[in-house]
């Protein structure tokens, strides 16, 4: 049951001087349902004025009323008053601080790794699968809470690849196989990444346990639930079998996946088929009228170059992906290269978005 959004909810956001808090920081400062009240970050940076110690990288300057908001530490007496905190928190903090905001009762939407293997945590990529939210009632009930959750959002790599999977499955049937090779900006590894003489005129051919988490939270992500919604059973996603191998490449923003699949039907759709699976895909984001959902979840490039990073990342403030070069695999049945925003629909956007579903939904 949809309800329509009448209330402002108070927001706080972890990590807001970090990579993705600053993509937060865009979001919210004027956003329709949630009003931005908290900031956080460490204690380095706590006490201060945003805009005295975050190192700003955006090409839009930081919003006037957010500049000279004080930053708190990422204590739960500091952020219970808010509805729902955002957190862009390093991942070696973010765990027990993300708990105990929710025994607080509050709804966290999170960036980091930490608690998206939880039975009982949803992980959403707003794309696909925010019908994954209905498992929040037994994560509440198991920890006897009211309103309290985390929800977290995927890997970036990983939501670039499960978009087009997700529209392939829905139109085709279930996969068998799928093989995915990532080129990955630099943005993904965090302020201020690698050095300069590492990636600039290079490739690096490892991104420490990033290909362990594309292939399993694929399967969380496109898995289903227990019959009785109080856990989720990616097991259950066999006899699909995804292999990664990721890249660290000299882009700044933007991950782009070369992926070929098999599908586990004996018919096997043709390539002008599979395109029109992708133009005709359609989320529930869209169809309840999240303010950051995008007018088409796929946008497939009909040239034969593109997608690009520096030219398609920011398609639709990169909230949707981009698919091009979609044809037929001579191993596989289709192959198809698909870039993503690694810090907008693979970070920030994808939080504020499953936010914006699961206040509409009646979930906040
Ligand atoms: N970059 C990307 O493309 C993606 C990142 N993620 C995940 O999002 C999270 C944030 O990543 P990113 O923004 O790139 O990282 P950054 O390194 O750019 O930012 C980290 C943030 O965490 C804060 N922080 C660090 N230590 C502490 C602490 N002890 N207590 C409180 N706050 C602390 C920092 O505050 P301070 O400035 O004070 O040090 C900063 O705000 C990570 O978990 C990452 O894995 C997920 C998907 C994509
Ligand atoms: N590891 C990703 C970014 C990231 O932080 O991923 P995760 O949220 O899964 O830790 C990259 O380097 O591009």
């Amino acid at each position: 049951m949809f309800v329509k959004q009448t209330k402002q909810y108070s927001v706080g956001v972890l990590g807001a001087t970090g990579t993705v808090g600053q993509r937060f920081i865009l979001h919210l400062h004027s956003h329709p349902f949630f009003k931005l009240v908290a900031l956080g970050a460490s204690s380095r940076s706590a006490g201060q004025k945003y805009s005295a110690v975050t190192r700003w990288k955006q090409s839009k300057p930081i919003p006037a009323t957010v500049k000279d908001m004080v930053i708190a530490e990422c204590t739960t007496d500091n952020f219970k008053h808010c509805d729902i905190v955002f957190s862009g928190l390093d991942h070696d903090v973010a765990g027990p601080i993300e708990h105990s905001l929710r025994q607080a009762e509050v709804a966290v939407f999170s960036n980091a790794k930490n608690y998206r293997r939880d039975p009982q945590v949803p992980l959403v990529v707003p794309l696909i699968n925010t019908d994954h939210f209905e498992v929040l009632a037994a994560q509440r009930a198991s920890l006897g809470l009211n309103k309290g959750y985390i929800v977290a959002n995927a890997n970036c790599s990983t939501t670039a690849l499960v978009v087009p999977l997700a529209a392939l499955e829905k139109a085709f049937g279930p996969l068998e196989q799928v093989q995915a090779t990532t080129l990955q900006a630099i943005s993904g590894s965090g302020y201020p990444g690698l050095p300069s003489l590492d990636i600039l005129d290079n490739v690096v051919p490892y991104i420490g346990s990033e290909e362990d988490k594309m292939e399993w939270e694929t399967y969380k992500i496109l898995g289903g639930m227990t019959q009785d919604r109080s856990a989720f059973d990616y097991h259950e996603a066999a006899p699909l079998k995804v292999s990664a191998t990721c890249n660290r490449v000299p882009v700044i923003d933007g991950h782009m996946v070369c992926a070929s699949v098999k599908f586990a039907a004996k018919e096997k759709p043709s390539p002008e088929a599979v395109i029109k699976a992708f133009n005709d895909y359609r989320c529930d984001a869209q169809n309840v009228g999240a303010p950051s959902a995008p007018e088409q979840v796929i946008t497939v490039h009909e040239e034969q170059d593109r997608p690009q990073p520096r030219l398609d990342r920011d398609h639709q403030n990169g909230a949707g992906v981009n698919v091009g070069r979609v044809r037929e695999d001579s191993i596989f049945d289709i192959k198809f290269v698909v870039l993503a925003n690694n810090v907008q629909i693979g970070a920030a956007t994808s939080s504020v978005m499953n936010a914006e579903v699961a206040a509409l939904q009646g979930y906040v």
